[in-house]
């Protein structure tokens, strides 16, 4: 089925079920509106507990909010679900919130984002000497101000989130702290469901299944396990104009002001250092560039390599046959891909701060023993050849089918003709 096709299905089906259940009450939603955006019309039709949980398990406002919604009878269509995963993550949940795991690890945070921006004042002091190299620094250190967003956007440091993720997102890096936030939490809540997790948005470049790459032309599907990182560094650019193009059309002023802010800041730094124009732009445009393909590169590591999941997976399904941990009880791995090597934890707790992950590795590997679940953890080697294999491993296939019905379709036309 194509991509549009899906989304369209999905559309459908939620305009048809207004009502989600969350503590074992059928609530009615049809007047909701949720001040999280349409997120909540992902889980229109089947249980939300575990989503609810995940994203407002601190939240009295939310609680009461939810509290007075409509209740509407037992559903006899309810998807069959196993509840048992749901009550086993709402235990789970509690029990991390009361270690005190959600609490925001401040002077762990705010040491590595005073590194980030060591780093992105060197790079441009330093510009004018070797402005590829400083390019190749600065576009690392964004890379890391889109994980400091990260933490900010899923609200790890209380209080202060949603402006330190506008700080590394708006102002460091000039992209639109909404737009991600739309875009990564649908990831968080259906990861790997096709036509909802829009990361899976990568055709008609680039194919992680079978079903994506009905959508990719054969020359694509030839070189995409080469081409994959390259073209990567180039597609950045057509996402900048995305996601400035959303904050203008969704007329959020106070992001396009810091997006203004960025340039100016970069543009008045390099050319203080004594930059040329042509030197300013290599920085500038190289940064972009590998930033695209750091960033890339580690998420793909963790999400694309493993199986599609159906809508109505539940969290702790969705969590562990979505997502692939590797060297994930190393603190380096950890802060050089901005805690994607610690994936099943995250998208277990996608609120709790990325330092305390590996403190519940041991609590989600029991997790999924317990229900017979893959806990997919390996080495960066495996994690990589896992992506590569993967991309090149599919576009082969659909390749030799595609040669097997134009053969044939040859051999009907021939047995036609002979006729
Ligand atoms: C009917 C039940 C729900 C109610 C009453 C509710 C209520 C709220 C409220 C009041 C907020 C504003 C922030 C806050 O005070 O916490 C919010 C934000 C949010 N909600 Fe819900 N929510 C519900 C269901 C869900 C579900 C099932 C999900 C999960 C997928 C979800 C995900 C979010 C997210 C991600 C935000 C933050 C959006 C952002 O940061 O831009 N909510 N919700």
């Amino acid at each position: 089925m194509g991509m549009d096709m899906e989304t369209k299905e999905s559309k459908k089906k939620v305009a048809a079920k207004p009502w989600t259940q969350i503590h074992g009450r059928v609530v009615d939603v049809k007047e909701f509106r949720h001040p999280g955006g349409n997120i909540l019309d992902n889980f229109h039709g089947m249980d939300a507990t575990t989503a609810f949980e995940a994203f407002h398990g601190h939240s009295k406002k939310a609680t009461l909010m939810l509290n007075s919604l409509p209740t509407l009878p037992e559903r006899p269509d309810m998807p069959p679900q196993p509840m048992e995963h749901v009550t086993a993550m709402t235990e789970m949940l509690a029990s991390w919130r009361a270690r005190g795991l959600y609490e925001p690890r401040p002077l762990a945070s705010t040491s590595y984002a005073l590194v980030v921006v060591a780093a992105i004042v060197s790079a441009v002091v330093f510009a004018p000497l070797a402005p590829v190299c400083c390019g190749l620094l600065l576009g690392t250190a964004w890379a890391h101000c889109g994980f400091l967003q990260h933490m900010g956007g899923h609200r790890e440091l209380g209080k202060v989130s949603l402006v330190w993720q506008h700080f590394f997102e708006g102002l460091l890096k000039g992209g639109s702290a909404s737009w991600w936030r739309n875009r990564h939490n649908k990831h968080h809540a259906k990861t790997n469901v096709l036509g909802e997790d829009g990361d899976l948005r990568t055709t008609p470049f680039f194919a992680w299944d079978t079903t994506l790459a009905k959508q990719v032309p054969d020359w694509s599907l030839r070189t995409q396990a080469f081409t994959f990182l390259p073209a990567l560094g180039a597609y950045v650019f057509i996402f900048a104009f995305t996601v400035r193009k959303y904050a203008v059309v969704k007329q959020l002023w106070h992001e396009v002001a810091l997006m203004l802010a960025h340039y100016a800041i970069f543009i008045t730094g390099l050319f203080k250092v004594g930059c040329t124009l042509s030197q300013a732009l290599t920085v500038y445009c190289t940064a972009y560039a590998f930033q695209g393909v750091y960033l890339g590169f580690f998420f793909g590591l963790s999400h694309f390599a493993v199986e599609r999941l159906p809508s109505t997976a539940t969290w702790l399904e969705s969590s562990m046959i979505g997502t692939v941990d590797w060297a994930g009880s190393s603190a380096f791995a950890g802060y050089i891909s901005g805690f994607l090597n610690v994936q099943i934890e995250h998208h277990m707790a996608p609120q709790m701060p990325m330092e305390n992950l590996r403190q519940i590795r041991g609590d989600c590997k029991a997790l999924a023993k317990k229900f017979n679940l893959p806990f997919r953890e390996m080495s960066f080697v495996a994690a990589v050849k896992l992506m590569m294999y993967g991309l090149y491993k599919t576009g082969r296939d659909e390749l030799a089918l595609r040669k097997s019905y134009t053969a044939a379709a040859a051999a009907v036309l021939d047995k036609l003709h002979a006729d």
